[in-house]
Protein backbone atom coordinates (compact mmCIF):
# COMPACT_ATOMS: atom_id res chain seq x y z
CA UNK A 1 0.00 0.00 0.00
CA UNK A 2 1.56 3.21 -0.78
CA UNK A 3 0.80 6.40 1.31
CA UNK A 4 -1.59 8.53 -0.44
CA UNK A 5 -1.89 11.62 -0.70
CA UNK A 6 2.04 12.48 -1.74
CA UNK A 7 0.59 16.49 -1.28
CA UNK A 8 4.05 17.03 0.94
CA UNK A 9 6.12 16.35 -2.88
CA UNK A 10 4.29 18.86 -4.84
CA UNK A 11 4.12 22.78 -4.22
CA UNK A 12 0.79 24.12 -3.99
CA UNK A 13 -0.83 27.54 -3.12
CA UNK A 14 -2.01 27.59 -0.08
CA UNK A 15 -5.74 27.23 0.35
CA UNK A 16 -6.35 26.45 -3.36
CA UNK A 17 -7.82 23.28 -4.32
CA UNK A 18 -6.26 22.29 -7.31
CA UNK A 19 -8.95 19.91 -9.50
CA UNK A 20 -6.98 20.66 -12.90
CA UNK A 21 -3.80 18.42 -12.53
CA UNK A 22 -5.56 16.54 -16.14
CA UNK A 23 -4.51 19.62 -17.79
CA UNK A 24 -1.28 20.99 -15.98
CA UNK A 25 0.22 18.86 -12.86
CA UNK A 26 1.40 21.28 -9.84
CA UNK A 27 5.22 21.57 -9.40
CA UNK A 28 6.97 18.96 -7.37
CA UNK A 29 8.63 20.33 -4.82
CA UNK A 30 12.34 18.73 -5.77
CA UNK A 31 11.96 20.39 -9.37
CA UNK A 32 13.39 23.78 -8.68
CA UNK A 33 16.52 22.17 -7.26
CA UNK A 34 17.14 19.74 -9.69
CA UNK A 35 16.71 22.39 -12.44
CA UNK A 36 18.78 24.58 -10.82
CA UNK A 37 21.41 21.82 -10.50
CA UNK A 38 21.04 21.37 -14.35
CA UNK A 39 21.25 25.07 -14.43
CA UNK A 40 24.25 25.98 -12.18
CA UNK A 41 26.35 22.81 -11.68
CA UNK A 42 25.90 21.15 -15.29
CA UNK A 43 25.33 23.46 -17.27
CA UNK A 44 26.72 26.39 -15.72
CA UNK A 45 30.04 24.25 -14.67
CA UNK A 46 30.62 21.73 -17.15
CA UNK A 47 29.68 23.82 -20.36
CA UNK A 48 28.76 21.27 -23.18
CA UNK A 49 30.97 18.28 -21.25
CA UNK A 50 27.55 17.57 -19.44
CA UNK A 51 26.66 15.44 -22.23
CA UNK A 52 28.75 12.84 -21.00
CA UNK A 53 29.73 13.65 -17.45
CA UNK A 54 26.24 14.54 -16.46
CA UNK A 55 24.84 11.72 -18.71
CA UNK A 56 22.22 14.46 -20.47
CA UNK A 57 22.69 12.40 -23.62
CA UNK A 58 21.26 9.33 -21.85
CA UNK A 59 18.50 11.08 -20.09
CA UNK A 60 15.77 10.92 -23.10
CA UNK A 61 15.87 6.98 -22.87
CA UNK A 62 15.99 7.12 -19.21
CA UNK A 63 12.97 9.29 -18.74
CA UNK A 64 11.06 7.20 -21.54
CA UNK A 65 11.71 4.20 -19.26
CA UNK A 66 10.27 5.20 -16.04
CA UNK A 67 7.58 6.26 -17.81
CA UNK A 68 7.13 2.91 -19.49
CA UNK A 69 6.83 1.42 -15.90
CA UNK A 70 3.70 3.37 -15.43
CA UNK A 71 1.95 2.36 -18.91
CA UNK A 72 2.98 -1.14 -19.46
CA UNK A 73 5.92 -0.78 -21.98
CA UNK A 74 8.97 -2.56 -21.12
CA UNK A 75 12.25 -0.79 -21.02
CA UNK A 76 13.60 0.65 -24.50
CA UNK A 77 10.32 1.17 -26.34
CA UNK A 78 9.13 4.72 -25.39
CA UNK A 79 11.09 7.22 -26.81
CA UNK A 80 10.86 11.00 -25.53
CA UNK A 81 11.26 14.50 -26.72
CA UNK A 82 9.50 17.21 -28.84
CA UNK A 83 5.60 17.70 -28.41
CA UNK A 84 2.71 15.34 -28.33
CA UNK A 85 1.30 16.91 -31.85
CA UNK A 86 4.59 15.90 -33.62
CA UNK A 87 4.55 12.37 -31.42
CA UNK A 88 0.86 11.61 -33.15
CA UNK A 89 2.71 12.69 -36.38
CA UNK A 90 4.90 10.53 -36.37
CA UNK A 91 3.37 7.76 -35.29
CA UNK A 92 0.41 8.17 -37.59
CA UNK A 93 2.94 8.66 -40.61
CA UNK A 94 5.06 5.50 -39.78
CA UNK A 95 1.89 3.35 -39.18
CA UNK A 96 0.71 4.06 -42.89
CA UNK A 97 3.85 2.92 -44.08
CA UNK A 98 2.99 0.21 -42.81
CA UNK A 99 -0.87 -0.02 -44.34
CA UNK A 100 0.05 1.32 -47.84
CA UNK A 101 -2.93 -0.82 -49.60
CA UNK A 102 -5.42 1.49 -47.27
CA UNK A 103 -6.76 4.67 -47.34
CA UNK A 104 -8.73 5.50 -44.65
CA UNK A 105 -7.40 6.83 -41.23
CA UNK A 106 -9.88 6.56 -38.05
CA UNK A 107 -10.26 8.35 -35.27
CA UNK A 108 -13.47 9.87 -33.36
CA UNK A 109 -15.01 13.46 -33.33
CA UNK A 110 -14.05 13.64 -29.76
CA UNK A 111 -10.75 13.62 -30.25
CA UNK A 112 -8.36 15.78 -29.08
CA UNK A 113 -8.47 18.95 -32.50
CA UNK A 114 -4.69 18.38 -32.52
CA UNK A 115 -4.39 15.00 -33.16
CA UNK A 116 -7.30 15.57 -35.53
CA UNK A 117 -5.33 18.62 -36.95
CA UNK A 118 -2.70 16.51 -37.56
CA UNK A 119 -4.03 13.94 -39.37
CA UNK A 120 -5.55 16.49 -42.11
CA UNK A 121 -1.67 18.33 -42.08
CA UNK A 122 -0.12 14.64 -42.79
CA UNK A 123 -3.12 13.92 -45.73
CA UNK A 124 -1.78 16.87 -47.36
CA UNK A 125 1.49 16.37 -47.04
CA UNK A 126 2.16 12.81 -47.63
CA UNK A 127 -1.13 11.26 -50.03
CA UNK A 128 -4.78 13.57 -50.66
CA UNK A 129 -6.08 9.95 -51.69
CA UNK A 130 -6.32 9.59 -47.80
CA UNK A 131 -9.25 10.04 -45.66
CA UNK A 132 -10.31 10.56 -41.98
CA UNK A 133 -13.53 9.48 -40.65
CA UNK A 134 -14.44 10.63 -37.36
CA UNK A 135 -17.40 9.09 -36.35
CA UNK A 136 -19.03 9.56 -32.75
CA UNK A 137 -16.48 7.89 -30.35
CA UNK A 138 -19.67 5.36 -28.98
CA UNK A 139 -19.42 4.54 -33.22
CA UNK A 140 -15.80 3.45 -33.66
CA UNK A 141 -16.57 0.05 -33.02
CA UNK A 142 -18.64 -0.26 -35.73
CA UNK A 143 -16.78 1.78 -38.34
CA UNK A 144 -13.42 -0.45 -38.03
CA UNK A 145 -13.44 -2.04 -41.53
CA UNK A 146 -11.21 -3.69 -43.80
CA UNK A 147 -10.61 -0.17 -45.64
CA UNK A 148 -9.12 1.26 -42.43
CA UNK A 149 -5.39 1.57 -42.41
CA UNK A 150 -4.82 3.01 -38.83
CA UNK A 151 -7.15 3.16 -36.01
CA UNK A 152 -6.19 6.65 -33.88
CA UNK A 153 -7.76 6.66 -30.51
CA UNK A 154 -7.56 8.89 -27.23
CA UNK A 155 -8.62 6.92 -24.61
CA UNK A 156 -9.63 9.11 -22.51
CA UNK A 157 -12.42 12.34 -24.35
CA UNK A 158 -10.21 15.40 -22.92
CA UNK A 159 -13.92 16.96 -23.22
CA UNK A 160 -15.66 14.61 -21.32
CA UNK A 161 -13.66 11.95 -19.58
CA UNK A 162 -15.21 8.91 -21.62
CA UNK A 163 -12.88 5.94 -21.66
CA UNK A 164 -12.36 3.64 -25.02
CA UNK A 165 -11.64 0.09 -24.23
CA UNK A 166 -8.30 -0.11 -25.13
CA UNK A 167 -8.31 -4.04 -25.45
CA UNK A 168 -11.22 -4.44 -27.48
CA UNK A 169 -10.74 -1.93 -29.69
CA UNK A 170 -7.23 -3.05 -30.26
CA UNK A 171 -8.20 -6.24 -31.29
CA UNK A 172 -11.08 -5.33 -33.69
CA UNK A 173 -8.39 -3.42 -35.55
CA UNK A 174 -6.09 -5.74 -35.76
CA UNK A 175 -9.27 -8.35 -36.91
CA UNK A 176 -9.72 -5.69 -39.38
CA UNK A 177 -5.79 -5.74 -40.22
CA UNK A 178 -5.64 -1.95 -38.90
CA UNK A 179 -2.68 -0.72 -37.21
CA UNK A 180 -3.88 0.73 -33.65
CA UNK A 181 -1.88 4.24 -31.98
CA UNK A 182 -3.57 5.40 -28.73
CA UNK A 183 -3.13 8.52 -27.16
CA UNK A 184 -2.23 8.46 -23.26
CA UNK A 185 -2.45 11.88 -22.73
CA UNK A 186 -5.54 12.22 -20.43
CA UNK A 187 -4.56 8.20 -19.30
CA UNK A 188 -0.90 8.41 -18.09
CA UNK A 189 -0.63 8.64 -14.54
CA UNK A 190 -4.47 9.02 -14.51
CA UNK A 191 -5.31 5.03 -14.99
CA UNK A 192 -4.16 1.43 -15.53
CA UNK A 193 -2.36 1.42 -18.73
CA UNK A 194 -0.86 -2.27 -19.84
CA UNK A 195 0.16 -1.46 -23.37
CA UNK A 196 2.25 -4.53 -24.00
CA UNK A 197 -1.00 -6.71 -23.21
CA UNK A 198 -3.61 -4.51 -25.37
CA UNK A 199 -0.89 -5.75 -28.39
CA UNK A 200 -1.47 -1.76 -29.60
CA UNK A 201 1.27 -1.02 -32.01
CA UNK A 202 1.79 2.40 -31.17
CA UNK A 203 1.12 4.78 -28.09
CA UNK A 204 1.71 8.57 -27.44
CA UNK A 205 1.01 11.06 -24.68
CA UNK A 206 2.06 13.73 -22.69
CA UNK A 207 4.03 14.53 -19.66
CA UNK A 208 2.60 17.75 -17.77
CA UNK A 209 -0.65 16.44 -16.99
CA UNK A 210 -0.69 13.32 -14.49
CA UNK A 211 2.86 13.40 -14.93
CA UNK A 212 3.83 16.67 -13.77
CA UNK A 213 6.86 17.57 -15.88
CA UNK A 214 5.81 20.83 -15.92
CA UNK A 215 4.33 23.20 -18.74
CA UNK A 216 6.42 22.37 -22.27
CA UNK A 217 7.50 18.67 -20.67
CA UNK A 218 8.43 16.36 -23.45
CA UNK A 219 6.39 14.01 -24.88
CA UNK A 220 6.77 10.29 -25.36
CA UNK A 221 5.90 7.95 -27.99
CA UNK A 222 6.14 3.73 -27.87
CA UNK A 223 6.63 1.45 -30.10
CA UNK A 224 5.57 -2.54 -29.44
CA UNK A 225 9.10 -4.61 -29.30
CA UNK A 226 8.74 -6.56 -31.94
CA UNK A 227 8.24 -3.28 -34.34
CA UNK A 228 11.41 -1.26 -33.44
CA UNK A 229 14.05 -2.28 -36.11
CA UNK A 230 11.25 -1.93 -39.28
CA UNK A 231 9.28 0.86 -38.35
CA UNK A 232 10.14 3.98 -40.65
CA UNK A 233 10.38 7.22 -39.40
CA UNK A 234 9.30 10.20 -41.29
CA UNK A 235 11.39 12.86 -39.52
CA UNK A 236 14.45 11.79 -40.04
CA UNK A 237 16.39 13.99 -37.40
CA UNK A 238 20.18 13.38 -36.57
CA UNK A 239 19.24 12.68 -32.88
CA UNK A 240 17.22 9.23 -34.66
CA UNK A 241 20.35 8.20 -36.32
CA UNK A 242 21.68 4.92 -35.19
CA UNK A 243 25.43 7.04 -34.65
CA UNK A 244 24.64 10.33 -34.66
CA UNK A 245 28.23 11.78 -34.29
CA UNK A 246 29.56 9.51 -37.24
CA UNK A 247 27.91 12.28 -39.36
CA UNK A 248 27.53 10.03 -41.94
CA UNK A 249 25.81 11.35 -45.32
CA UNK A 250 22.78 9.55 -45.46
CA UNK A 251 19.99 8.70 -42.34
CA UNK A 252 20.49 5.32 -41.21
CA UNK A 253 17.76 4.74 -38.16
CA UNK A 254 18.73 3.45 -34.81
CA UNK A 255 18.07 -0.28 -34.25
CA UNK A 256 16.26 0.75 -31.09
CA UNK A 257 13.08 3.04 -29.93
CA UNK A 258 15.35 6.72 -30.62
CA UNK A 259 15.11 5.98 -34.23
CA UNK A 260 11.35 7.85 -32.96
CA UNK A 261 13.61 11.10 -31.93
CA UNK A 262 14.07 13.57 -33.96
CA UNK A 263 16.46 16.61 -33.01
CA UNK A 264 18.51 17.97 -29.10
CA UNK A 265 16.14 16.95 -26.44
CA UNK A 266 15.17 19.55 -23.93
CA UNK A 267 17.45 18.57 -20.96
CA UNK A 268 16.36 21.20 -18.09
CA UNK A 269 12.84 19.98 -19.25
CA UNK A 270 13.95 16.25 -18.73
CA UNK A 271 15.36 16.40 -15.92
CA UNK A 272 12.40 17.84 -14.36
CA UNK A 273 9.96 15.10 -15.04
CA UNK A 274 12.50 12.95 -14.06
CA UNK A 275 12.31 14.65 -10.61
CA UNK A 276 8.38 14.42 -10.97
CA UNK A 277 8.55 10.58 -12.04
CA UNK A 278 10.65 10.09 -8.96
CA UNK A 279 7.43 10.66 -7.30
CA UNK A 280 5.26 7.62 -9.11
CA UNK A 281 8.46 5.36 -7.49
CA UNK A 282 6.60 2.64 -5.38
CA UNK A 283 2.77 4.10 -6.51
CA UNK A 284 0.58 1.29 -7.65
CA UNK A 285 -1.92 2.61 -10.53
CA UNK A 286 -4.53 0.59 -9.46
CA UNK A 287 -4.45 2.33 -5.86
CA UNK A 288 -3.97 5.25 -7.94
CA UNK A 289 -7.66 4.67 -9.80
CA UNK A 290 -9.30 3.21 -7.00
CA UNK A 291 -8.94 6.56 -5.06
CA UNK A 292 -9.40 8.39 -8.12
CA UNK A 293 -12.75 6.92 -8.55
CA UNK A 294 -13.51 7.31 -4.37
CA UNK A 295 -13.12 11.20 -5.09
CA UNK A 296 -14.74 11.38 -8.24
CA UNK A 297 -17.83 10.00 -6.85
CA UNK A 298 -17.74 11.88 -3.85
CA UNK A 299 -17.74 14.90 -5.98
CA UNK A 300 -20.71 13.56 -7.99
CA UNK A 301 -22.55 13.17 -5.39
CA UNK A 302 -22.20 16.26 -3.41
CA UNK A 303 -22.18 18.27 -6.87
CA UNK A 304 -25.55 17.13 -7.84
CA UNK A 305 -26.69 17.27 -4.00
CA UNK A 306 -25.81 20.99 -4.29
CA UNK A 307 -25.81 22.32 -7.50
CA UNK A 308 -28.94 21.32 -9.30
CA UNK A 309 -28.30 23.68 -12.48
CA UNK A 310 -25.52 21.73 -12.99
CA UNK A 311 -25.78 18.55 -15.94
CA UNK A 312 -23.01 15.64 -15.47
CA UNK A 313 -21.88 15.18 -18.83
CA UNK A 314 -19.17 12.94 -18.27
CA UNK A 315 -20.17 8.57 -17.77
CA UNK A 316 -22.16 8.04 -14.54
CA UNK A 317 -20.33 4.62 -14.60
CA UNK A 318 -17.14 5.69 -13.43
CA UNK A 319 -15.48 2.22 -14.92
CA UNK A 320 -16.28 4.33 -18.31
CA UNK A 321 -14.57 7.35 -17.28
CA UNK A 322 -10.72 8.50 -16.65
CA UNK A 323 -9.44 10.71 -13.82
CA UNK A 324 -12.00 13.62 -15.00
CA UNK A 325 -15.53 14.66 -14.18
CA UNK A 326 -17.25 17.14 -16.63
CA UNK A 327 -20.63 19.25 -16.05
CA UNK A 328 -22.42 21.20 -18.63
CA UNK A 329 -23.94 24.47 -17.75
CA UNK A 330 -24.62 27.53 -20.08
CA UNK A 331 -22.54 29.87 -18.58
CA UNK A 332 -19.60 27.56 -17.59
CA UNK A 333 -16.94 29.72 -19.12
CA UNK A 334 -17.98 32.71 -16.66
CA UNK A 335 -18.91 30.14 -13.52
CA UNK A 336 -15.66 28.22 -13.88
CA UNK A 337 -13.78 32.10 -13.84
CA UNK A 338 -15.88 32.55 -10.46
CA UNK A 339 -14.62 29.04 -8.73
CA UNK A 340 -10.96 30.14 -9.78
CA UNK A 341 -11.20 33.35 -8.17
CA UNK A 342 -12.90 31.43 -5.30
CA UNK A 343 -9.78 29.17 -4.63
CA UNK A 344 -11.12 25.84 -7.22
CA UNK A 345 -9.37 25.55 -9.87
CA UNK A 346 -10.45 23.41 -13.30
CA UNK A 347 -10.75 24.56 -16.67
CA UNK A 348 -13.51 25.68 -19.23
CA UNK A 349 -13.72 23.62 -22.56
CA UNK A 350 -16.02 24.84 -25.22
CA UNK A 351 -19.13 25.38 -25.74
CA UNK A 352 -20.18 24.80 -22.05
CA UNK A 353 -17.98 22.01 -20.42
CA UNK A 354 -16.89 22.40 -16.97
CA UNK A 355 -14.21 19.97 -16.19
CA UNK A 356 -12.18 18.77 -13.10
CA UNK A 357 -9.18 16.30 -12.75
CA UNK A 358 -8.68 13.86 -9.99
CA UNK A 359 -5.24 13.56 -8.88
CA UNK A 360 -5.08 11.19 -5.69
CA UNK A 361 -1.46 12.14 -5.60
CA UNK A 362 -2.18 15.61 -3.77
CA UNK A 363 -5.93 15.04 -3.53
CA UNK A 364 -8.17 13.82 -0.85
CA UNK A 365 -11.99 13.58 0.43
CA UNK A 366 -11.57 16.67 2.39
CA UNK A 367 -10.42 18.92 -0.52
CA UNK A 368 -13.12 17.65 -2.23
CA UNK A 369 -15.24 18.68 0.08
CA UNK A 370 -13.87 21.63 0.46
CA UNK A 371 -14.22 22.25 -3.28
CA UNK A 372 -17.92 21.52 -3.30
CA UNK A 373 -18.87 23.81 -0.82
CA UNK A 374 -17.24 26.58 -2.49
CA UNK A 375 -18.87 25.43 -5.92
CA UNK A 376 -22.13 25.11 -4.24
CA UNK A 377 -21.92 29.32 -2.75
CA UNK A 378 -20.78 30.23 -6.47
CA UNK A 379 -24.05 28.86 -7.87
CA UNK A 380 -26.02 29.65 -4.89
CA UNK A 381 -25.25 32.87 -4.85
CA UNK A 382 -25.15 33.58 -8.68
CA UNK A 383 -21.40 35.24 -8.04
CA UNK A 384 -20.53 34.15 -11.45
CA UNK A 385 -22.83 37.18 -13.15
CA UNK A 386 -20.31 39.30 -12.17
CA UNK A 387 -19.36 41.07 -15.07
CA UNK A 388 -15.51 40.33 -13.91
CA UNK A 389 -15.86 37.21 -15.00
CA UNK A 390 -17.43 37.44 -18.84
CA UNK A 391 -13.98 38.16 -20.39
CA UNK A 392 -12.42 35.91 -21.90
CA UNK A 393 -8.74 35.23 -21.43
CA UNK A 394 -6.56 33.89 -24.93
CA UNK A 395 -5.98 30.79 -22.81
CA UNK A 396 -9.07 29.09 -21.38
C1 LIG B 1 -5.22 14.17 -26.43
C2 LIG B 1 -4.26 15.28 -26.71
N1 LIG B 1 -3.55 15.24 -27.85
C3 LIG B 1 -2.69 16.24 -28.16
C4 LIG B 1 -2.50 17.31 -27.33
C5 LIG B 1 -1.54 18.40 -27.76
O1 LIG B 1 -0.34 18.24 -27.13
P1 LIG B 1 0.89 19.23 -27.40
O2 LIG B 1 0.41 20.61 -27.18
O3 LIG B 1 1.89 18.81 -26.36
O4 LIG B 1 1.37 19.00 -28.76
C6 LIG B 1 -3.22 17.38 -26.12
C7 LIG B 1 -3.08 18.48 -25.13
O5 LIG B 1 -2.77 19.58 -25.38
C8 LIG B 1 -4.12 16.34 -25.82
O6 LIG B 1 -4.84 16.38 -24.71
N1 LIG C 1 -1.00 22.03 -23.49
C1 LIG C 1 -1.77 23.06 -23.03
C2 LIG C 1 -1.31 24.38 -23.08
O1 LIG C 1 -0.07 24.60 -23.63
C3 LIG C 1 -2.08 25.43 -22.61
C4 LIG C 1 -3.32 25.16 -22.04
C5 LIG C 1 -3.81 23.87 -22.00
C6 LIG C 1 -3.05 22.85 -22.52
C7 LIG C 1 -3.57 21.48 -22.55
O2 LIG C 1 -2.82 20.57 -22.35
C8 LIG C 1 -4.97 21.26 -22.89
C9 LIG C 1 -5.33 19.83 -22.73
N2 LIG C 1 -4.70 18.95 -23.69
C10 LIG C 1 -6.80 19.57 -22.74
O3 LIG C 1 -7.17 18.44 -22.55
O4 LIG C 1 -7.60 20.46 -22.88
Amino acid sequence: MTDLPKKELFSLPEGVIYLDGNSLGPLPRKARARAAQVIDAEWGQELIKAWNTADWIGLPKQVGDRIGGLVGAPEGTIATGDTLSIKVYQALAAALKMRLDRKVILSDSGNFPSDLYMAEGLIETIDKGLELRTPAPEAVLEAITDEVAVVMLTQVDYRTGRMHDMQALTRAAHAAGAVMIWDLAHSAGAVPVDLMASEAEFAVGCTYKYLNGGPGAPAFIYVRPDLIETVEPALSGWMGHDAPFAMERHYRPAMTTERLRIGTPPIVQLSILEEAMNIWEGVDMAEIRAASIELSELFIREIEARCPDLTLASPRDPQQRGSQVSFAFDNSYPAMQALIAHDVIGDFRAPDIMRFGFTPLYLDADDIRVAAGRIERVFRDGLWRDPAYQTRSRVT
